[in-house]
């Protein structure tokens, strides 16, 4: 349980959430995940990452349960924090991260698959930012790296999801792989990146984060200043509640 890394013979470090039951994140789970994204990066002996979950989906987001039970507001601004290190950890990463994506992968997960060099996906993924519903903001930025403005747009303010086969339409998915093939499809892809001149593929990650239009971490600072500010008037913890209270009452 927890985030986990195996360093393959080949080059590939493989890194695994397992956070049951959804792989929603924790705070410590958020930057621990940031620690063994950017370590696996440091390794000389890496050429490109693989990074997956078990379980039921990719990833669920933040964890809102520890949010809500958490006095004060540690877990709100560490939540923040641990996201804003997580994504910032996968785009800085000094090797191409490939994201193995199966089931649900909402809000910070998409931050995490945004975030990445290459995407594969399993036939039942499917994508979406379910913030506006939680009363938080976030995570725009890197969806904005996987589909179109327009869809984008709509994807945030109707909360609505896309599938993998949509995103492979939009070019943002590389494959779409029956689930049990997912993670040797993107172990392939993984290898066939580490099997390139090492030096070569960290400069061509260098390289494309420098031409890069958008500054992620920036524009995801920013989409986090709105988040505060929902908090602030109490818009945060109205919605969070409610999917605490509708989780309860099941
Ligand atoms: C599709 C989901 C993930 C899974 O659906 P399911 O039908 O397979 O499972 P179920 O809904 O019964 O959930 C199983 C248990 O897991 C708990 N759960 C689910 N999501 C979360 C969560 N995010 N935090 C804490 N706990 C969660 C759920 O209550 C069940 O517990 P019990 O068995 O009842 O005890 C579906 O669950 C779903 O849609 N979840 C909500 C996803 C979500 O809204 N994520 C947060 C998005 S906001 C975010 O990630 C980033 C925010 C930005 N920022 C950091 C700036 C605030």
């Amino acid at each position: 349980m927890g985030v986990s890394t195996t360093t393959h013979p080949g080059g590939v470090a493989e890194i695994v959430v397992d956070a049951p039951p959804v792989n929603a994140l924790t705070v410590r789970g958020w930057f621990d995940l940031a620690e063994a994204v950017l370590a696996a990066g440091r390794d000389p002996g890496v050429g490109a990452v693989v990074l997956r979950a078990e379980g039921r989906g990719f990833n669920a987001g933040v964890d809102i349960k520890e949010m809500q039970s958490t006095d004060g507001h540690a877990a709100l601004v560490g939540a923040n924090r641990g996201c804003y290190a997580a994504f910032a950890a996968v785009y800085d990463c000094e090797v191409p991260v490939v994201a193995a994506v199966h089931g649900f992968c909402l809000g910070g997960g998409v931050g995490l698959a945004g975030n990445a060099d290459i995407v594969v996906a399993a036939q039942d993924a499917y994508f979406g930012l379910p913030e506006v519903d939680r009363g938080a903001l976030g995570a725009a930025t890197h969806l904005a790296r996987l589909v179109p403005q327009h869809l984008m747009r709509a994807m945030v303010y109707t909360c609505r999801n896309v599938t993998a086969d949509e995103l492979h339409r939009h070019g943002s998915v590389l494959e779409v792989v029956p689930a049990e093939r997912l993670r040797d499809a993107a172990m392939a892809v993984a290898e066939s990146i580490a099997a390139k001149d090492r030096y070569v593929i960290r400069r061509a990650k260098e390289s494309l984060n420098g031409i890069d239009p958008v500054d992620v971490k920036r524009s995801y600072r920013f989409e986090q200043g709105l988040t505060f500010e929902l908090n602030l008037v109490g818009a945060g913890d109205e919605h969070r509640d409610a999917f605490v209270a509708k989780g309860a009452a099941r």
